[in-house]
């Protein structure tokens, strides 16, 4: 007999007594054994629906719902005897005529609280359209909306959607949200023979091999993502590459979600697999360690194949490994002195200090140049290159005098680190990774993509990208085809937000194009993106001045805990260090305390988080604030002075903007956005209709 795990039956499951818990895993393993034991007390749901719903006992009141037809045991819901019973009651579970998916299907009739479609006279006194007026039984059927509840949908208004949605099968949900947003219906996959194959089948119910593979469904953590994937994520996860491949999607659409389900299915797939999950900050990978440990729960003796590492990081490592050394690092400011220093060696005084930051940093030391050949030829997305040969060929001068300084001197630079790292390993065998698996990957710069593309194994499949273009906040674009990394054909757009709500969503996309472009020409397309839940819409104050300001956050902030949000629910951030100051200092007028993000010895629960926007990436929350949204500080007002010219100003701007993108879609119900006047640029757009 095959035993089959419901998503509805682990989230009743999370809901009771950890003793409940206990009991009805030992009764589920039992199930899972032998069905037919006698010890067993069985019995047949007689006010259901189909005839094949059954109730087992578990103690004196707790009670497990399954369905048993053909040779297969579906566990489907588990509650206290009344709601256990109710539940049966108003359900079905059957494949859906037209796509052919197992579905659990709410009986329409059974369920009072949805509005039914409206009288004729009652449409006439109602303004508001039929949402989806213009679609026929046939194309409602297509998506996967059961028989039952077609005329709900058929007659269902912009206001009553999310209700109903909450009785329609998630496939069904998706399609209709994606059609009222863009006007298109896109149609279920073909049905397959068995039911049980259909992708949107295995969005919600999984065929459990053995004992083990139930214990470690049960034991997971209530991530529905650890166990259940939207079948684009799965299509993504387990696709066979021909080379390098990325996933993209706005922010919340489980990439990072993907790429530690790409983790698993290699550490599962190849014995000998040695895998490194990296991205570009120490909290980030410290955060993919801790959801890669609950993902593989019980067979984390797999984590002795993985390497979780920020880049730098790994390069450190590996330099040591293969020389015996630890790098030295040259301090920034050590290096922006010799910069100016050796330009006024080389008398090229009316060059600005702006001006030799920037080519340093975005040009010669990311692409290590070594050569005033190199410097001519190095491509400058975007950027004019307004130097002539001799006016180039002065500057090299003190490009090359720091490289020199640098070099004698055994100091490292980030990229230099990459680079020579990258040097050390290109040509070895075996390589120190058969696959690398990027999060955050907008972030890469160009010394970062040679560096890991030098460490990973010489096999197609070896290099899998996560990100997303509209959240880059770092580092500047450029080819990846040039460096030889050619994800074209094999990069995959994720839709469904699952952590942010339709209005926080809706009002943080409008702060970014519709398309964002990569240099290779591909498009990461944002909209038809849409939230699976609902919730208030983003709440701005401008306030006339700071204390008014830090009065209204604090008053927001003691009003979210009346309504029984929990400080460690909430995260104020602001655009950087100089604002934390005003953040803390509301925190502290509404009696709470704050931690940061390295303060770990405070207590998570008790406490606030602030930090700046930079931080958030990666994090989610119930509730956001966003404080000191203000004119100078969002776009900052010192980062525009010192471009080098219209390039960067035009990077600053759009990166200013990315950055406010991250920071509003880390929170999942609530957004609060609070300014001293006058206020951000930024607001009006986000604050602005359609
Ligand atoms: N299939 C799924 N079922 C339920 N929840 C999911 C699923 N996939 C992702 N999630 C949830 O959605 C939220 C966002 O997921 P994730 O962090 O992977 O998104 P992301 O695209 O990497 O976001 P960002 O770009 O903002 O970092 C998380 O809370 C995650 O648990």
């Amino acid at each position: 007999m095959t035993t089959i795990l419901a998503d509805t039956f682990r989230a009743a499951l999370t809901r009771l007594t950890n003793e409940e818990q206990k009991q009805v895993k030992l009764t589920v393993y039992e199930l899972q054994d032998n069905p037919d034991q006698p010890g067993l007390s069985m019995h047949r749901v007689d006010k259901t629906r189909s005839p094949d719903i059954w109730s087992v006992r578990v103690g004196r009141d707790v009670r497990i719902i399954l369905q048993k037809s053909g040779g297969d045991l579906i566990l489907a819901y588990v509650d206290h005897h009344d709601d256990a019973y109710r539940w049966a009651e108003r359900r079905r579970i059957e494949a859906h005529p037209t796509t052919g998916a197992l579905q659990i299907v709410e009986v329409r009739e059974l369920v009072e609280e949805v509005v039914g479609p409206a009288s004729e006279a009652e449409q006439a006194a109602r303004p508001e359209p039929a949402l989806f007026a213009a679609l026929s039984a046939d194309d409602l059927m297509s998506v996967g909306v059961p028989v039952d509840w077609v005329a709900d949908v058929q007659a269902v208004t912009e206001d009553g959607f999310f209700d109903l949605a909450d009785h329609l099968p998630e496939e069904a949900r998706e399609a209709l949200l994606e059609y009222a947003i863009t006007g298109q219906l896109t149609r279920a996959a073909p049905p397959a023979d068995d039911p049980l194959q259909h992708p949107d089948t295995q969005r919600r119910f999984r065929v459990m091999e053995g004992v083990e593979e139930m214990q470690a469904a049960l034991d997971a953590p209530f991530e529905k993502w650890a166990v259940f994937l939207h079948p684009s994520q799965r299509a993504t996860v387990e696709r066979a590459s021909s080379g390098p491949a990325r996933v993209v999607g706005s922010a919340g659409t489980g990439k990072t979600v993907v790429a530690l389900h790409r983790v698993w299915r290699i550490l599962q797939a190849e014995p000998d697999a040695r895998v490194l999950l990296t991205t570009f900050s120490d909290p980030l990978s410290r955060a993919l360690a801790a959801k890669l440990r609950l993902l593989l729960g019980e067979r984390s003796a797999l984590l002795d194949r993985v390497t979780i590492a920020a880049f730098d990081r790994v390069a450190a490592q590996l330099y040591t490994l293969a020389t015996g050394q630890k790098p030295n690092m040259a301090p920034a400011q050590a290096i922006r002195s010799q910069l100016r220093k050796a330009a006024d060696e080389a008398d090229v005084s009316e060059v600005s200090s702006q001006f030799l930051h920037s080519e340093w940093d975005n040009v010669i030391d990311p692409w290590q140049l070594d050569s005033l050949e190199a410097y001519a030829e190095v491509p400058r997305v975007g950027r004019k290159n307004r130097l002539g040969p001799k006016q180039r060929e002065r500057l090299w001068q003190v490009f090359a005098a720091v490289r020199t300084h640098l070099a004698t001197r055994r100091l490292f630079t980030d990229s230099s680190l990459f680079a020579e790292t990258a040097a050390l390993f290109r040509d070895r065998e075996p390589k120190p990774f058969t696959h690398i698996v990027v999060d955050e990957a907008q972030d890469l710069g160009v010394a970062e993509l040679r560096f890991l593309a030098a460490i990973a194994a010489d096999r197609p499949d070896a290099l899998f990208f996560a990100g997303d273009l509209g959240q880059r906040i770092f580092r500047q674009p450029f080819s990846w085809k040039g460096l030889g990394v050619d994800v074209r054909g094999r990069s995959v757009t994720l839709k469904v937000n699952y952590r942010t709500s339709h209005q926080i969503r809706r009002a943080a996309d409008r702060l970014l194009p519709r398309t964002v472009r990569d240099l290779d020409g591909l498009a990461d397309e944002r909209a038809g993106t849409i939230s699976v839940f609902e919730g208030p819409e983003p709440e701005v104050h401008v306030c006339a001045s700071q204390q008014e300001e830090r009065e209204t956050a604090a008053a927001v902030l003691s009003e979210a805990i009346s309504t029984g949000i929990s400080p460690a629910e909430i995260g104020l951030f602001v655009r950087s260090e100089a604002q934390l100051g005003r953040a803390r200092a509301a925190v502290r007028t509404a009696g709470l305390e704050s931690r940061g993000l390295v303060d770990p010895a405070r207590d998570e629960a008790e406490t606030v988080l602030v930090g700046t926007m930079h931080l958030a990436k990666g994090l989610e929350f119930r509730m956001v604030l966003l404080m000191a949204c203000d004119q100078n500080v969002l776009p900052l007002a010192e980062r525009v002075e010192q471009v080098a010219d219209e390039f960067e100003l035009d990077e600053a701007l759009t990166t200013e903007r990315q950055l406010l993108y991250v920071a509003a879609t880390r929170a999942r119900d609530r957004l609060v956005i609070t300014a001293a006047e006058p206020a951000s640029e930024f607001i009006d757009d986000l604050l602005s209709a359609g």
